[in-house]
């Protein structure tokens, strides 16, 4: 078989929208595994990387949540408030340098020891971001402000510190319905609480 760069000609690209993120739609020849070139063209929306953080206590069983308003899920004609790990978009930043401001600013709590566990396409059909992820050991004393988010940029962010056990419920019953979130649950489950 080709080399994958091979197998992949662009022909053109038309932005169709450049306002707050990207979207641009790619016409290019792909060179199918049977030998035969096709012709197809495919929109991706690029609003840059993303990282997300789960804060967690084991003496505790508990994990730190926040609940904000999300547009896109409210036009879907879900209720709009949804229970999330924090996070924010790279803007420039390392992905650890980013998160750590990130988490600070929307629930309040400094950052100690992290770690990274790793990266994942949410939704690489349509979406280029990337996410990195990571998770760290709470205390009540690392907590410094009220968090809430940045009101300027429209943000207005509840914080949520659960039972561990609550929150993996909140998953089957379809309170927490947010990919991230239920992808660092989840590894929390089978690394870190058990
Ligand atoms: N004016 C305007 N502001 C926007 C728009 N889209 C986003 N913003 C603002 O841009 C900021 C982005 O906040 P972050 O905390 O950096 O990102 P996030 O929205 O929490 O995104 C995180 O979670 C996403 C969902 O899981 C991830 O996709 C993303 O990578 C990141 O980790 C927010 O203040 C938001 O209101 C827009 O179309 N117009
Ligand atoms: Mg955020």
């Amino acid at each position: 078989m080709h080399a994958n760069t091979e197998r992949i000609r662009i022909i053109h690209v038309e932005t169709l929208s450049d306002d707050w993120y990207v979207l641009k739609k790619t016409t290019f020849d792909f060179l199918r595994a049977n030998g035969t070139w096709q012709r197809q063209s495919r929109e991706t929306y690029d609003r840059g990387h993303g990282s997300t953080l789960l804060l967690y206590n084991l003496a505790q069983r508990s994990v730190v949540l926040i609940r904000q308003f999300r547009l896109p899920t409210f036009v879907d004609g879900y209720p709009g408030w949804l229970i999330e790990a924090p996070a924010g978009l790279l803007e420039q930043a390392s992905p650890e340098e980013r998160i750590r401001l990130e988490v600070e600013e929307e629930t309040g709590y400094r950052v100690h020891a992290l770690q990274k566990i790793f990266e994942a396409y949410m939704s690489p059909g349509s979406v280029t971001e990337k996410l990195y992820f990571f998770v760290a050991e709470y205390e009540a004393n690392h907590r410094i402000t009220a968090g809430g988010g940045l009101e300027g940029e429209g943000e207005d962010i509840e914080v949520l510190e659960l039972r561990f056990d609550d929150a993996l419920a909140m998953i089957a019953n379809g309170e927490i319905v947010d990919g991230k979130t239920i992808m660092l649950l989840q590894y929390a489950a089978l690394h870190l609480f058990r």
